[in-house]
């Protein structure tokens, strides 16, 4: 489709009457634009927050009910942000309309909790665009052949997202979020963080593969498969990262560009560290072998390193390597 636009607004950057009213003026610069924009949505905030994916899930005991219901708890904090944002921007004189993952015809796989899309209907969307409105789509949610609803899996509102862009040819995928794009590590656990300028998909799913849990791999590939520009960034528009064919982040051999974290369990993390050639980087080596970490694991790879360490353990080892290597 012609100048069409995706925005995805992340749970984060919906939770006040002040990012509504930058999402307003987001969409009404994009709008002026780009003759079509579909609007994605995640459920407002996090945990504690009244309608997020977490707070709803705190009704329920897993024990005592089935994943079919699992997902359809979980598919209404998304229902609900596209109903509230649509209201929203009715009242602002735009035409919007809030739309269920089913609505917009999303068709998945049969697995409730991490279902893959296998086919998008996209007649509705089209003739609500040819009707002059933006749609405001529930992320993270589709529907199987039978009418199960299903969950894209936890993140899932970038699939939501990159999938209809490529679906619908869009020239861009911009993804709002809390941290102005993916960054050398997690701004939350390290503030020396810098953000990545630019990543082209198969290092933004590395990346994204290693916990780099800005963005959902999944996103990635759709975007790839129909070369969807996809830029992560605030709605305070400082920096950002672009995620295309090409990247300015040439790395050399040895050279590190990102550190990710993820937990094992209750006591471990994972630490990955993502460059190039690895092994060429003498530094490195002597750095893991000499300095006390408490290291429990470690993989060598060509393009990554994993270390398995106690908790306690991370922001030390997180910092030696960010701040040295990156
Ligand atoms: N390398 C990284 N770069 C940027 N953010 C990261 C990185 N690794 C983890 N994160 C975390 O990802 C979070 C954004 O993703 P998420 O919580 O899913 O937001 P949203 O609700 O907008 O989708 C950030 O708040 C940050 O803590
Ligand atoms: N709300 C879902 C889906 C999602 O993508 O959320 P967010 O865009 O806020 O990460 C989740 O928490 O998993």
């Amino acid at each position: 489709m012609n100048n069409l636009k995706v925005l995805k607004f992340g749970g984060t950057s919906l939770r006040t009457r002040y990012d509504k009213e930058k999402i307003r003026k987001v969409i009404a610069k994009e709008h002026e634009k780009e003759n079509n924009l579909l609007i994605v949505v995640s459920a407002i905030g996090r945990l504690g927050d009244p309608y997020s994916t977490d707070t709803l899930l705190r009704h329920i005991k897993y024990s005592d009910i089935s994943t079919r219901e699992v997902a359809l708890i979980s598919s209404c904090g998304e229902v609900i942000s596209s109903v509230i944002l649509s209201s929203f921007l009715n009242e602002h004189g735009f035409k919007a309309i809030a739309l269920t993952g089913r609505e917009a015809g999303i068709i998945t796989s049969n697995s409730h909790l991490d279902s893959h899309i296998i086919n998008i209907d996209g007649k509705k969307i089209e003739n609500l665009l040819s009707k002059g409105y933006i749609p405001i789509i529930s992320g993270f949610q589709g529907n199987t052949k039978d009418g199960d609803i299903t969950l894209l899996s936890r993140g899932g509102s970038d699939v939501t997202a990159a999938a209809l862009s490529s679906f619908f040819n869009a020239n861009q995928l911009d993804i709002y979020t809390d941290v102005p794009g993916i960054m050398t590590t997690d701004p939350k656990i390290l503030q020396s963080a810098k953000t990545l300028k630019s990543l082209d998909y198969n290092l933004a799913l590395k990346i994204a593969n290693s916990g780099g849990k800005v963005i959902h791999p999944e996103a990635i590939r759709w975007a790839k498969k129909n070369n969807v520009i996809i830029k992560i960034k605030t709605l305070k528009g400082e920096k950002e990262t672009t995620i295309g064919q090409h990247s300015d982040t040439n790395l050399k051999p040895g050279e590190i560009v990102c550190i990710t974290t993820n937990d094992m369990d209750a006591i471990r993390q994972k630490v990955t560290i993502i460059g190039k050639d690895l092994n060429k980087n003498k530094e490195l080596h002597s750095y893991i072998l000499y300095y006390d970490m408490n290291i429990q694991s470690l993989s060598f790879f060509q393009d990554k390193v994993e270390l398995i360490l106690p908790k306690n353990s991370v922001n030390k080892c997180l910092k030696l390597f960010h701040d040295n290597f990156t």
